[in-house]
């Protein structure tokens, strides 16, 4: 018999969107309490959420079943970078460089491309239906709780704003005249929270703050549903501004669109409508965790 079991992880990060990664065989009486406690940055291991992988290695190529925990308990259909890091994850224990990885909002195939990790995204969708949001065709450059925003879904939903129209009123004009770059000066969770809650989003959204750059394409902040907040890099919200901009013909539609979040650099491909995530996952360190609850043991 012994209380609160100890619960090893490993730390991973991709572009600095952070996560536990918990082998799902191991016994975890409380999924929702482990990830609000140990994603807590002061009282926890500190993350982006949890993910539990099961690995399914008598497939070629392996297969690995992706299970996101965020801290407010929930779980989310995609995350892109969490895909990053369970392709990075299951390359790791079966030697394999590609496995296909099983989420709820589909089944994705990722390989080793050199040093970063390349995951397929499918297709994004503009449909209302697909967002889920309540409206009778596409939301391109509509105004929703004061902020224009263009809304996709890539395996989970996203409203995306460029910065340029984001309005002054939660802007940091002292910062601005610093000569502190626009997209840094926004207050990110004044302008991001009314629309990750408005009501036409029956499920909620992420929101996305998007900035072209002199690499021809765009930086990126972005608030996360779940996270309750800003997190450094969000993979399904590169993908946003990527298939955002070419809709609007602010990006060519063959070529790469190069997007840095605050913690590095990604890349999206496109193979006609088909998206691609690459860049880079860092294993940064393994440990353990006590259950939420008390467990007995044979
Ligand atoms: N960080 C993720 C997205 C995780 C899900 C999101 N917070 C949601 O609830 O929709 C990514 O890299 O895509």
């Amino acid at each position: 018999m012994s209380a609160f079991a100890d619960i090893p992880f490993e730390k991973y990060h991709g572009t600095g969107n952070d996560f536990l990664v918990i082998d799902a065989e191991t016994y975890v009486p409380d999924r929702r309490g482990l990830a609000a406690r140990e994603c807590n940055r002061e009282a926890g291991v500190g993350a982006d959420g949890v993910l539990y992988l099961a690995l399914e290695d008598q497939y070629s190529p392996p297969r690995v079943i992706m299970t996101l925990v965020q801290p407010d308990g929930g779980t989310a259909p995609m995350c892109g970078n969490g895909a990053r890091v369970a392709g990075q994850w299951a390359m790791e224990r079966t030697g394999s460089d590609e496995v296909m990885i099983d989420t709820q909002s589909g089944t994705r195939h990722a390989s080793r491309e050199g040093d970063r990790i390349a995951v397929e995204m499918g297709v994004p969708t503009f449909q209302p239906r697909g967002i889920p949001a309540t409206a009778d065709g596409p939301l391109l450059e509509t105004e929703i709780a004061g902020l224009e925003v263009s809304v996709v879904n890539t395996g989970v939903p996203h409203a995306v704003a460029f910065v340029e129209n984001v309005p002054d009123e939660f802007v940091d004009t002292d910062a601005l005249e610093a000569g502190v770059d626009r997209l840094d000066a926004v207050d990110l969770d004044a302008v991001a929270k009314p629309v990750r809650h408005a009501d036409i989003f029956p499920l909620g959204t992420n929101v996305v703050l998007a900035s072209p750059n002199d690499q021809g394409g765009f930086d990126q902040r972005t608030f996360e549903r779940g996270v309750e907040g800003e997190t450094d890099a969000c993979g399904t919200g590169a993908v946003a501004i990527a298939a955002v901009a070419r809709r609007l013909g602010m990006a060519e539609s063959d070529e790469p669109v190069p997007i840095s979040p605050i913690g590095g650099d990604l890349e999206i491909t496109f193979d006609g409508e088909r998206a691609t995530l690459i860049g880079p996952v860092v294993h940064e360190f393994d440990g353990t965790v006590k259950s939420t609850h008390f467990s007995f043991e044979p």
